[in-house]
């Protein structure tokens, strides 16, 4: 629960007179020894219930909430159903935080249980029905979820790191962006701690375990997005849930998971949710992943790492502030058994360098003593040696840096390092550079899987261009979301412009959500859900959304502001055609961003000729214009309105605060005689939206039809719209224009150069005929 009041725990068992007559033992537990887990989000969840934006929603079962009145207050009492005994748990309701939330209690917690019940082995034929992936041999459960999830083959960066990171080497794995690095990483970890859990007696949920793998993201989107990824591939896995030694099989694997892309629609029996399929003692789970990032409730925090996370997913700016008041955290942290740095170049441009780097310190080997120097450690060109001859010691730390985008140069000096410490005349070329050097690979040979694309251009995205004036981009965009409908990321340099814009598009009826730093973390996951789950939508994002973020299905990314940087285009146009989807990106260019654009097509090995034109058609894109001016309007009257009640209350406000009267024409809006200016002015903006509103709207239910089209004879104009609706092509949004998919119609940048040239060329031959002509003459 995110974390929605405790006491509204759900009940579903509550226990009897007759049991609770058995009691035979009363023991007092704090709210975070309870079997909290997780649960779906209601659908009304969204609808003003108070739930919107939760980051999840967690139940329990077996518990009844009885308030009491005792002298230090009121008290929640939590009687709890046990696995052997009954139980009563008492947490005193603490002071609640703004979020509803309820503190934490200092109970003594429940002795350890079940130290002697070992996991029973979870079975799966990977030769038989993942044959692609059996030379890794996964553990079991992690085969069965590549299995449900369909994921039959590995991606090449997982094939070639998969085998490097399995056999104990730390990896720098550099590969185009939608290309699964996260289950790069994420594999071998899981695979390491689901081998050792299957081996020791089940743990008690009462042991805070130590926490072995770190993942630090840039983002919290992505964070939480890894964690998620990373859940699911222990999704049916949880002891209570898990069909145990079961033979493998697609029907044993389908049965136990909800999650199965081939269950749905296939009878009742596979899409169980695995909460609900057995009532056994509940166990914790055997490997957990957890997230922590900025927006979480501190108590959220404490209970997530109290119940003991194997990998912990962070951030480092939150994760930093929690180390700091957390001694055993930072302990465990020193002890590390993975260590990963997802988008690592990303991170260091963030602004939480510091926290970063103070994270990394602790990461470090304590005493040179540890470190082994490794035979002619510099001075080795790269190539000469095989990354696959070292690895970490055993136990040892493992590193993982994964990224679409690390600088070649980098990766170089990243070979030619010693490793671990960094030399007193090293000095590092960039940021990055920097970062790298102070990461203790405890591998003497970092292995470096770089297999991103030339230009880093991902093979199924089409990229195109629009070369037009600043003041004209609204208009293009409008255009672009009208000509190709689909689920659109749109990219802006600034807050302002998504602020700027996002009136324009509502009034335009184009379902647009933004998405930046300054909102709530909880309106930015709930503005990403929707983007998600509406076909034809528009995000309107700076840059946090660049990195790393796997929506599915995003068919257009543009660049409504050219990117600062070579990088940040990469990224940005890796939100689309991600595992092997198509995708289509557009990058609008004002004539100030030509030099930085060639910079960064330069940068990338590129000349900006090579993308190619989107075509445009100039009369519709007329008519829109028309829209949009009509739009700013409205959006100015409003904005009027909006200042003058903001500066009425704000006067008002603070003269009440004050004490102080106010002038009468601005005190009341009762009084009819003294108000009179002001309320008319009002009256009269109100009445003048009203009208533009109006006439946006008639405008709008007009058609858009290109020129030399008929919708009266549909058969007749240049253009015939029945063949269109014969051929399925109509375009419902601009009739006349063929439907396509954006990027079939581009128009080559050489093409239409030497169009330019040969229109340029005509009127001159003509010209130079016509006055020939009259010499002749
Ligand atoms: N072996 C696989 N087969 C099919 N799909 C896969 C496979 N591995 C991962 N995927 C899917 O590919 C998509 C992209 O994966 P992921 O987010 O890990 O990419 P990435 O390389 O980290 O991208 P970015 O650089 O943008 O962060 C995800 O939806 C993931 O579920």
């Amino acid at each position: 629960m995110a974390v929605a009041d405790k006491t509204a725990a759900k009940r579903k068992n509550k226990p009897s007179a007759s049991s609770l007559a058995k009691r035979i033992k009363t023991k007092h537990v704090t709210a975070e020894d309870l079997h909290w887990k997780k649960t779906a989000k209601p659908r009304e969840a969204d609808l003003g219930t108070g739930l919107e934006g939760f980051l999840d929603l967690e139940e329990v079962d077996d518990v009844e909430v009885v308030y009491e009145e005792t002298e230090n207050g009121k008290v929640a009492r939590f009687k709890v159903k046990g696995t052997n005994v009954e139980t009563e748990a008492a947490a005193e309701v603490e002071e609640e935080d703004a979020d509803g939330k309820v503190g934490e209690s200092s109970e003594v917690p429940l002795e350890k249980m079940d130290v002697d019940t070992f996991p029973e082995p979870i079975t799966f034929d990977t030769k038989a029905l993942l044959p692609a992936w059996d030379a890794f041999q996964l553990h079991p459960q992690l085969g069965r979820a590549l299995y449900v999830k369909n994921f039959t083959n590995p991606t090449p960066i997982q094939a070639q790191t998969l085998p490097l990171a399995l056999k104990g080497k730390d990896v720098v794995g550099v590969a185009e962006t939608g290309s699964g690095k996260t289950l790069a990483y994420g594999l071998p970890i899981l695979h390491y701690l689901l081998t050792e859990a299957f081996s020791r007696p089940i743990p008690s949920s009462k042991i805070r375990r130590p926490v072995r793998a770190l993942i630090l993201a840039p983002t919290r989107e992505l964070a939480l997005q890894v964690s998620l990824h990373l859940n699911a591939c222990l999704t049916s896995f949880e002891v209570d849930s898990v069909e145990k030694s079961a033979p493998a099989g697609p029907e044993n694997i389908t049965k136990s998971t909800s999650q199965d892309p081939r269950n749905k629609g296939k009878g009742k029996a596979k899409a169980q949710p695995p909460q609900e399929q057995d009532n056994k003692p509940k166990h914790p789970p055997l490997v957990s992943v957890a997230a922590i990032v900025g927006g979480m409730s501190a108590q959220k925090q404490r209970r997530i790492l109290s119940r003991g996370v194997d990998v912990l997913v962070a951030t480092p700016g939150r994760l930093w502030d929690i180390i700091q008041e957390d001694d055993e955290l930072a302990t465990q942290i020193e002890n590390l058994r993975f260590l990963v740095l997802d988008e690592a170049d990303r991170m260091i441009e963030t602004g939480h360098f510091a926290e970063l780097d103070n994270i990394l310190r602790l990461t470090l080997r304590k005493s040179d003593d540890e470190v082994i120097e490794p035979e002619n450690a510099l001075g080795v060109e790269d190539g000469e040696r095989e990354d696959s001859k070292e690895g970490v010691r055993q136990g040892e730390m493992q590193t993982f840096v994964f990224s679409a985008t690390l600088s070649k140069d980098l990766q170089k000096n990243l070979r030619r390092r010693s490793r671990g410490r960094r030399r007193n005349n090293e000095k590092p070329a960039s940021t990055l550079d920097d970062l790298l050097l102070r990461l203790d690979f405890r591998d003497p040979t970092p292995a470096v899987v770089d297999i991103s694309p030339a230009g880093s251009v991902v093979a199924t995205l089409t990229e195109s261009k629009i070369e037009c004036l600043m003041t004209d981009k609204d208009a293009y965009l409008y255009y672009f979301l009208l000509r190709y409908p689909g689920r659109t990321l749109v990219f802006l340099s600034s807050i302002d412009g998504i602020r700027r814009l996002l009136p324009l598009m509502e009034l335009l009826d184009i379902h647009a959500y933004p998405l930046h730093s300054q909102l709530e973390q909880r309106q930015r996951l709930k503005n990403l859900d929707r983007f998600k789950s509406t076909p034809n939508a528009v995000l309107l994002a700076t840059d946090i959304a660049a990195r790393g973020l796997d929506i599915p299905a995003v068919d257009h990314v543009v660049h409504y502001q050219a990117p600062r940087t070579a990088d940040a285009y990469v990224h940005r146009n890796g939100r689309t055609a991600r595992a092997m989807r198509r995708g289509f990106s557009l990058l609008m260019c004002a004539p100030d961003e030509r030099r930085v654009v060639r910079a960064l097509m330069h940068s990338l090995g590129r000349q900006e000729e090579e993308i190619p034109e989107m075509p445009v058609e100039l009369y519709m894109l007329d008519k829109l214009k028309a829209r949009l001016q009509l739009a700013r309007e409205i959006d100015s009257v409003q904005h009027r309105v909006k200042k003058e009640n903001h500066e009425r209350n704000w006067l008002k406000e603070a003269a009440e605060a004050m004490e102080i009267e106010l002038d009468s024409d601005l005190a009341s809006d009762d009084d009819d005689r003294s108000t009179a200016p002001s309320k008319q002015k009002r009256k009269a903006l109100q009445a003048k939206t009203a009208a533009l509103k109006a006439e946006l709207k008639a405008m709008l239910a007009q058609p858009l039809v290109a020129r030399g089209v008929s919708t009266r004879y549909i058969t007749s104009g240049v253009h015939s719209i029945a063949d269109d609706l014969l051929t399925g092509e109509y375009h419902e949004n601009m009739v006349g224009l063929k439907k396509v998919q954006a990027g079939t119609d581009l128009v080559p940048a050489k093409a239409r150069k030497q169009r330019a040239k040969a229109n340029a060329r005509v009127p001159k031959e003509e010209e130079q005929e016509e006055w020939g002509g009259i010499k002749a003459d």
